[in-house]
């Protein structure tokens, strides 16, 4: 049997030499591909990259996120090579090398190996958490039911903005916009992806099943996060038993909406329907649930593919219609000429085709696409929207891993000019928020309210808040459309938004999406 000491000298010995050699090889290697390495963070911890961790832990505590990034693309340029819990994690900012990883080199990175195994108890493998042929099958099912929704759903969107409106007081004291937005959201999501609205707007309490469905989910997604941050370290997140109890719990709710929704699928069959499904008492056309039943009756691939959607709906679109309330609270001139053209639509009822008719409210939308080389008439100013987008995105970066050797174009050697060789099992952390601010891209007062700042500003890749490539964000078009139906309800209903809120900079807090963490505290007038 060997001693403890002569394991620690055996490990002393071979670790390194198991690094030098790694070392050697990728240097060979980058060598022969024309390529040089980035500049390296000085790690305090260079086995685990501990010391990186803690100062980001410490960031999200003080609500800047940003803060830490800045550092490290200031400190090192804008790509960094830095050590996760021991794997290369390339940090980039560099508009071009995102490029290539979303879209040019797409088919040599993947979610799953960082996603798969500490979401998996919780979400399945779905949509979020698969690459390759079993992530195109969930992409091609769901496409187009996001697709269809958008034109179909803004009828029913209405009853709950009328609601969340019925909430606001009229007599001008403040309210806090975020969790008003979050149940609004809640309540259309859940509708759209069960066929049962949690209804947390209504007075009456519809849906006991659909009512807890959310708290349950929260505090399961919890222990999801844990072990997603942590990584390799995610046994120090305590027992899974508790967080796999907690799994469970949600999966049997909604296991519950999909054996109804095959049953009422079966009896429909046989011609024995006398009972409408709940999915299909919704005025809701296009349920996300439904559509699934009819495309397979393998319950589990279905239950898979709703928490792989609910997941990111769960709180995305309130933080970000709340972080543009709380830009707009705080630019009243931008308010007013939002509301002038909102204004101009009168009493027309606000369709899909409508909201993309508006002219400012399209040029909005369409931002990415359009690129203006004149000066910007104040009515242009509109797009705001895209200042809420690029300064106050909820999902700030993406991560992927290298899944085939690859290069990236940009970040190598002293200058940051050669490309850079990377090899399967590398990961990269993009900071979409970083290249939002970029002064390189946006030049002066970056983090500023500017909209001049778009005259001559081509920004494809430079601005992708939806995500870019085939991986983008299949729910992009519904939630502009959304967010501006919102804008545009309030508007008509408000003639001031006035910021309440002693704190006038914005706080970052994060759960999986960045919201704000002293709310939204406004009073409409
Ligand atoms: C302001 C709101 C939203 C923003 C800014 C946003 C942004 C994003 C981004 C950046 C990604 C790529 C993530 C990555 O690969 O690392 C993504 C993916 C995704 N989003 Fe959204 N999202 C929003 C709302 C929603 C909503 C409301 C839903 C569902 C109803 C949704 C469903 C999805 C899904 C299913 C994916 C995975 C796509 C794939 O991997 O093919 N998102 N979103």
């Amino acid at each position: 049997m060997l001693s403890p000491l002569y394991i620690t000298i055996l490990l002393a010995v071979i670790y390194p030499s198991y690094q030098l050699y790694n070392s050697l090889r990728y240097r060979l290697q980058a060598r022969n591909a024309g390529c040089s390495s980035p500049s390296k963070y000085r790690h305090k911890d260079p086995i685990l990259g501990l010391d990186l961790f803690l100062r980001r832990i410490e960031s999200m505590k003080l609500g800047d996120t940003l803060a830490l990034d800045q550092n490290l693309f200031d400190t090192y340029g804008k790509t960094v090579q830095t050590n996760v819990w021991g794997t290369k994690q390339y940090v980039t900012m560099d508009a071009k090398n995102i490029q290539t990883i979303c879209a040019t080199q797409v088919d040599r990175f993947g979610s799953a190996p960082m996603n798969n195994a500490p979401c998996k108890p919780f979400l399945g493998d779905g949509i979020i958490t698969v690459d390759g042929a079993h992530w195109k099958h969930s992409r091609n099912l769901i496409n187009p039911i996001f697709a269809r929704a958008q034109i179909a759903e803004l009828s029913t969107f209405g009853s709950h903005v009328r609601r969340m409106i019925g909430k606001i007081p009229k007599d001008g004291s403040t309210i806090d916009m975020q969790p008003l937005l979050k149940m609004l959201f809640l309540d259309s999501n859940t509708e759209f992806i069960f066929g049962e609205s949690a209804n947390s707007l209504a007075l009456e309490t519809s849906s006991v099943i659909a009512r807890r469905l959310p708290a349950i989910f929260d505090d399961a997604l919890k222990g999801m996060r844990k072990r997603f941050v942590l990584g390799k370290l995610a046994f120090l997140a305590g027992s899974d038993k508790e967080w796999l109890g907690k799994c469970a719990e949600v999966h049997a709710i909604i296991d519950g909406f999909i054996e109804e929704e095959i049953r009422v699928k079966q009896l429909a069959k046989r011609d024995e329907l006398s009972k409408k499904s709940k999915s299909e008492e919704t005025p809701y056309s296009y349920v996300l649930l439904k559509e699934l039943v009819r495309a397979t009756d393998d319950k589990i691939f279905i239950r898979n593919e709703l928490m792989n959607v609910f997941f990111p709906a769960r709180d995305t679109t309130a933080a970000m219609t709340g972080n543009i309330l709380f830009l707009l609270a705080r630019h009243p001139e931008v308010w007013n000429t939002l509301r002038k053209e909102v204004l101009a639509v009168g009493e027309q009822e606000l369709t899909f085709e409508l909201l993309k008719s508006m002219k400012y409210m399209n040029a909005v939308m369409s931002e990415g696409k359009s690129f203006i080389r004149r000066p910007l008439t104040d009515d242009e100013k509109l797009r705001l929207y895209s200042l809420g987008l690029r300064l106050l995105n909820p999902v700030a970066r993406s991560w992927k891993t290298c899944t085939q050797t690859c290069i990236l174009p940009h970040g190598g050697g002293p200058n940051g000019d050669k490309p850079i060789l990377l090899q399967p099992g590398d990961q990269v952390d993009m900071s979409f928020a970083s290249m939002h601010v970029d002064p390189d891209i946006w030049v002066t007062d970056s983090r500023k309210f500017k909209p001049e700042r778009w005259i001559g500003l081509k920004h494809s890749w430079n601005f992708i808040p939806f995500f870019g490539g085939r991986r983008t964000c299949p729910a992009q078009q519904n939630v502009l459309t959304d967010m501006s139906y919102v804008l545009t309800r309030l508007m008509q209903e408000f003639k001031y938004c006035e910021n309440r809120d002693e704190y006038k900079n914005y706080v970052e807090e994060f759960v999986f999406t960045k919201e704000s963490r002293n709310g939204v505290k406004v009073a409409f007038l």
